[in-house]
């Protein structure tokens, strides 16, 4: 039976970067059919909004959605629900997508490209599990009102329920004991009611299922602390909607660049995947040819792994980037030249 990835690339980069992985897929994977939908900014500039009803049905379709980046400048000043943001929200709820896996795996020959000491990133093997489709992002009620001062208040909920928090846990900890059988949970329980409940949450379904595995609780400023400062600590790293936005994109920069963290958003078993690389759109290289496609490259690794069970081309095209980049490949963010594209042919030359 034939296999269908749905490509969205949305907006900046996302484009530049999602091309390089038509190309991959193309040698790697040919019997893949691969769609492609307008996405963000570029779908609200055609269709009235960031992601249409079509759109999201293709998804739901597919055996696996991988998306390039949304949103930038020109955009700024649509209503909120239309933002191009919020067409990514939408379709993360919609695929119900609660796990978000992102690993920050650090390439030996990219030791020197952090902008950290070579002695602390190297051989850096994270999980980063995010909660994706609850938490600050989605709860209600949501807004800015006028008070009676004339004064504006702007207001969000971050909001998570017991089978919410769960959920992802499970996830953490079936991962760690496949790995260094660890998990760290980030919250805020020193100061939040749901950071509070998370901690409870982890800690019964710890005690009741994976008491085999290291559990350790972390507040969430103190993880991005010891994140920087002795990273290898750090086996699974589970934690919520938004401390899991902001550790990861930290977390990236230990492996040399926002451009290397590819990610996985999974479901229940048997449904689609979400894949994208961790970045945004940056707008300020956009159109440029400047950006590294490797978090793109390496979201649709995580792809052919985890949703299209295809470890043995997964495999491959991990190889294939190890051996660009132990051959000397480098876009200007992790200190080379290469451009988008060339990056792309040096992945392709060693597949
Ligand atoms: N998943 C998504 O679609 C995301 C979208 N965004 C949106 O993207 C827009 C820009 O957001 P920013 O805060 O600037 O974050 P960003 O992730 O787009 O860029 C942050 C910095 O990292 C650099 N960078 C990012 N990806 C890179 C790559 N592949 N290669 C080389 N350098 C790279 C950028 O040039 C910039 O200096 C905003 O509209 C934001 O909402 C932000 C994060 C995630
Ligand atoms: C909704 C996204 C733009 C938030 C984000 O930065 C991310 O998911 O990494
Ligand atoms: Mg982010």
């Amino acid at each position: 039976m034939t296999q269908t990835l749905l490509l969205l690339p949305g907006d900046g980069i996302g484009p530049e970067v999602t091309a390089e992985v038509r190309r991959v897929a193309a040698a790697l994977t040919p019997d893949l059919t691969i769609e492609e939908r307008d996405f963000g900014g570029r779908s609200y500039d055609l269709h009235g909004a960031p992601i249409t009803d079509e759109a999201v049905a293709a998804a739901l379709a597919s055996d696996a959605v991988l998306m390039g980046a949304v949103g930038g400048p020109k955009w700024a000043g649509v209503e909120r629900l239309k933002r191009p943001e919020m067409g990514l929200l939408r379709l993360r709820k919609e695929m119900d997508v609660y796990a978000n896996l992102r690993p920050a795996l650090c390439f030996d020959a990219l030791a020197d490209a952090s902008s950290l000491k070579r002695e602390v990133v190297a051989g850096l093997d994270i999980m980063i599990v995010r909660e994706l489709t609850g938490g600050v992002y989605f709860g209600e009620p949501r807004g800015v009102e006028t008070l009676s001062d004339g004064q504006k208040r702007g207001f969000d909920t971050q909001v998570y329920t017991t089978s919410e928090i769960e959920r992802v846990s499970r996830v953490a900890f079936e991962l760690a004991r496949g790995r260094r059988n660890k998990v760290t949970s980030a919250e805020k329980s020193n100061v939040m009611e749901s950071g509070l409940l998370w901690r409870e949450v982890v800690t019964d379904l710890h005690r009741r299922e994976y008491a085999d595995v290291e559990l350790e609780h972390m507040l969430a400023d103190n993880a991005a602390m010891q994140l920087v400062r002795r990273p290898s600590q750090f086996d699974v790293l589970l934690t919520d909607n938004l401390f899991g936005d902001i550790l990861s994109d930290a977390a990236a920069q230990l492996t040399g660049s926002l451009g290397m963290l590819p990610s996985a958003a999974l479901g229940a078993a048997g449904k689609p995947g979400l894949y994208e690389p961790i970045h945004g759109s940056a707008p300020d290289i956009a159109g440029q040819g400047l950006a590294n496609p490797l978090a793109a490259i390496l979201s649709f690794e995580m792809a052919l792994r985890w949703s299209l069970g295809r470890a043995g081309e997964a495999d491959r095209l991990f190889a294939a980037v190890e051996a660009a980049l132990a051959a000397g490949a480098r876009t200007r963010d992790i200190g080379g030249g290469l451009t988008t594209a060339q990056m792309g042919d040096a992945v392709l030359a060693a597949l």
